[in-house]
Order: structure tokens, then sequence, then C-alpha cells
């Protein structure tokens, strides 16, 4: 297990976004899921996504794939508490149950070890609250990289932007996870 970074926030802080345009957490995508998460005890998280109209796969039921994004979101967020900058290489996901539009998925996700540049990690996200029944399930291994990872695969301008952006803090955000 890898420690907590020292700079790492302390547990009932909320994250934010990494990332503005981000389609998972960012206020400035359209359409996107704007989920943030919570520091948790140790290594974790916590993050709730609410399921509305615009997320159906079948008829007042969830999409899985936005399901999967609102883990990989979840799951990201713990690489922030070991300062790590990474990328998802997988992502598993298991549906249990039905998640019904209307319902808010209280997920826990969490980091299990560190080997090399990998960081695996597993979440669990829950019906009806925090305590609820498991519905879906997920483990992700992220793969640490550099910042030239973002800078020399991202598409320029979107780049350039973010390097630009005058609230500093918020530009450095961009590049550690997702550009
Ligand atoms: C709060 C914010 C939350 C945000 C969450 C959103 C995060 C995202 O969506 S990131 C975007 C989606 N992901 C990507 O775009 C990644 C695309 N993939 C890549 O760029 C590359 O394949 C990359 C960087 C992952 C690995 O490439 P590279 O740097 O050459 O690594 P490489 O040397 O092949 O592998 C390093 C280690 O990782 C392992 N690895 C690489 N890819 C994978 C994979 N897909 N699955 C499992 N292990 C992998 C390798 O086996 C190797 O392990 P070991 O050191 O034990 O031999």
């Amino acid at each position: 297990m890898p420690d907590k970074h020292s700079n790492a926030p302390e547990p009932g802080t909320k994250l934010g976004s990494h990332y503005s345009r981000c389609f998972g957490c960012g206020d400035d995508a359209l359409g996107g899921l704007r989920v943030s998460s919570t520091v948790g005890e140790g290594l974790s998280v916590t993050t709730e996504f609410t399921v509305t109209d615009n997320h159906q796969g079948a008829p007042g039921l969830a999409h899985g794939g936005l399901l999967a994004l609102a883990f990989d979101e979840a799951l990201g967020a713990v690489n922030w508490l070991i300062g790590a900058i990474a990328v998802t290489g997988r992502l598993e996901t298991d549906y249990l149950m039905p998640v019904p539009v209307g319902t808010t998925l209280h997920i826990t996700a969490q980091c299990d070890g560190i080997s090399g540049r990998k960081i695996y990690t597993s979440a669990v996200g829950r019906l009806g609250g925090p305590e609820g029944e498991a519905a879906v399930r997920a483990t992700a291994i992220f793969i640490q990289v550099g910042v030239d990872h973002f800078l020399s695969n991202g598409r320029l301008e979107d780049v350039q932007e973010a390097m630009h952006d005058p609230e500093q803090l918020r530009a450095a955000r961009a590049f550690e996870v997702n550009p």
C-alpha cells in the first residue's frame, strides 16, 4: 500500500473538479455528469451520482456506460490522495442491480495497492444510502504518467487553453488525471 501524500486533503474535504471541461466532473462540459468526490478515511473517497432523465439507457434505467464513467471519476480521484498523476489503463464494472432514474448511487472508492507504475483501485456503488444494497462494483488499474503524456497527446488548442488558465491551480489540476 502506498502512503497518503503529505499534502493530501483531510477527510471530509470536497475535491472539486480537476478540469472544468471534464465530462465526468467539470462544470463547463455540456451534459456532463458533474460528479464530485469527498475525501474519506485512509486512501478512499466517496462520490455521489444521481441518475437523471438524461442518463437513460433503457426506459427509466441508467445507462451502464454512464455508470462506468461515474466509477472512473471516483476511482481516479483516489490518485489525488497519493499525489499520483495517472490515467485509466483498465476499468472493469460489475452491474449487480438495475439503477433507476431518480436514484443516487453512493460510491466508495479506495486504493488497494501499487506495483511499479500501476495503481490498483476498487469501488462499490450502493443504492438508498451509503450503507444500502450494492448495485455496481468496479475495479481499475491506473498507470502513472508524466505531465508530458497530456502535453504531447492532447489537442493543442485545449492544452494551450488549460496552460493559460488564469487560475493557475486549476490549470495544474487539469493535467493531474485526464486532459
Ligand atoms: C478525479 C479525476 C478522475 C478522472 C478519471 C478519468 C481518467 C481517464 O479517463 S484517463 C483517459 C483514459 N485513459 C487513457 O487515455 C490512457 C491511454 N493509454 C495510454 O496512454 C498508455 O497505454 C499508458 C500510458 C496507459 C501505458 O503506456 P506506457 O506508458 O507505454 O506504459 P507501459 O510501459 O506499456 O506499461 C506500464 C505498466 O502498466 C501496465 N499497463 C499498461 N497498460 C495497461 C492496461 N491497459 N491494463 C493493465 N496494465 C496496463 C503494463 O503492463 C506495465 O506494467 P509493468 O510495469 O508491471 O510491466
